[in-house]
């Protein structure tokens, strides 16, 4: 592989990403017949994750963590039914699509740089659904739904009963997928360490315009069947017994969180810590009774609720932690676990690190973020051609706030 020619090459593709996508997706569908109905109807949200995940692919080129990640990745597509000629199929048409917006940055070079990454990230990815497979996994777990707790309009609660054992670790994450929304899965923190009755948590927060979250906040109920893929993701405790520790969630951020203190109330109840619940207003703070519960099992664990003011924006509450953060000291000794919106997690990422913790040493999850395509300025011809939407002021919005 030659990283710095992928990086060259993605570069340029990245600037045509509409393009790329377009054609990628019209070439798979178009030489493949009947792949069209392995995707979900509305292929907006698809697209983008298609680019978060090959932006991730070539951010990390030369990460040890990179194989890891695309054996889970492997795993993870079993509830695709992905096939080892889907994935050949998939390489074909992503090169096709990256020579088509390449333009004459598209040598026989890169074409053999591409070809050779992608033949790389297939096998590790087979190779990673394949080891599940041997190890008598299933492709994707159904569960039923036992409970359903609504907070206010937009968060609920659903306990879920799967119908074989779930193996997981305390703070892991799975894809789900609903008959409501067909082929659509989205990715939800499991709520609580295993329990006894094999029951899991999964926090929602309906997204406007979000089908899936919708669902589950709004239509879902008791008796409904959901699907679930393979838990995954990097939350995991990872601190040594005795060792000082710090949970910071925003919203359902704190659905990890609590399976993490779950399981430390029940194994090392004299942890030393301290834990930050933030809510975008002081009723969106459903996790204050439960918190209080833990607080009684963990009592050298320090709690602090932070809301926005009312009518304040939402992002004020993270103003508001991050002064409180600055406040608090020792943070070379502490292991940091950060759950919560993806901007939310790289500002205070980066606030930690001024603030003198050692950056392996804050755990959160490295989902590749979902959103619009790249915002890397194009050329002076691209930007005439086709100029970028204006980005209108709106402070419910999830957008980062230096937009
Ligand atoms: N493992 C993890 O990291 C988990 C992450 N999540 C993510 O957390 C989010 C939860 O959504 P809601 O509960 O509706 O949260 P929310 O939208 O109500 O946000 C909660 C708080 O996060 C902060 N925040 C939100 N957007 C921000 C931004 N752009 N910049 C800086 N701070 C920001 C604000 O302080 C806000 O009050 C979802 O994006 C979900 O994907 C949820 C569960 C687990």
């Amino acid at each position: 592989m030659d990283p710095q020619l992928l990086r060259a090459t993605f570069a340029v593709v990245e600037r045509r990403a509409e393009q790329a996508v377009t054609f990628f997706y019209s070439h798979l569908f178009w030489n493949n017949p009947g792949v069209r109905e392995l995707f979900p109807q509305d292929m907006l949200p698809q697209r983008d994750r298609l680019f978060a995940a090959l932006t991730h692919v070539v951010t990390h080129l030369e990460d040890p963590g990179l194989g890891p990640y695309l054996g889970q990745l492997g795993r993870d597509h079993r509830k695709f039914l992905a096939s080892p000629a889907l994935y050949a199929a998939v390489g074909e048409s992503l090169l096709a699509a990256f020579a088509h917006a390449a333009g004459s940055a598209w040598t026989v070079d890169a074409e053999k740089a591409w070809s050779e990454a992608y033949g790389l990230v297939s096998e590790l990815m087979l190779a990673g659904a394949d080891e599940a497979a041997a190890a008598g996994e299933p492709s994707w777990w159904d569960a039923d739904v036992v409970r359903h707790e609504r907070y206010g309009d937009d968060l609920a609660v659903l306990t879920l009963r799967p119908r074989r054992p779930l193996p997981y670790l305390p703070g892991q994450y799975v894809s789900v997928s609903s008959l409501r929304v067909p082929r659509v899965w989205r990715t939800y923190s499991l709520g609580n360490a295993p329990r006894p009755d094999g029951t899991v948590d999964l926090h929602v927060s309906r997204i406007p315009g979000g089908a899936m979250s919708t669902a589950l906040v709004t239509e879902t109920g008791p008796g409904e069947v959901l699907r679930l893929s393979a838990p995954g993701g990097g939350l995991t405790a990872r601190t040594a017994p005795g060792g000082l520790r710090t949970y910071i969630c925003a919203g359902t951020g704190w659905a990890p969180v609590r399976a993490l203190l779950e399981e430390a109330a029940a194994g090392e109840p004299e942890l030393e810590g301290r834990l930050f619940v933030v809510a975008r207003a002081k009723e969106y703070l459903y996790a204050r009774g439960e918190a209080e519960l833990l607080k009684e099992r963990l009592p050298g664990l320090s709690v602090t609720y932070i809301a926005a003011a009312p009518r304040q924006r939402r992002d004020q509450a993270t103003e508001r932690l991050l002064q409180a953060l600055r406040a608090c000291v020792h943070w070379p000794a502490h292991d940091v676990y950060l759950a919560g919106p993806p901007a939310f997690v790289t500002e205070v990422s980066e606030v930690l690190e001024e603030l003198g913790t050692d950056p392996a040493r804050t755990h959160h999850d490295t989902l590749p973020s979902v959103g619009r395509f790249t915002t890397r300025p194009g050329t002076a011809a691209e930007r005439l051609l086709g100029p970028p939407a204006p980005l209108w002021h709106n402070p419910d919005a999830r957008a980062p706030r230096d937009l």
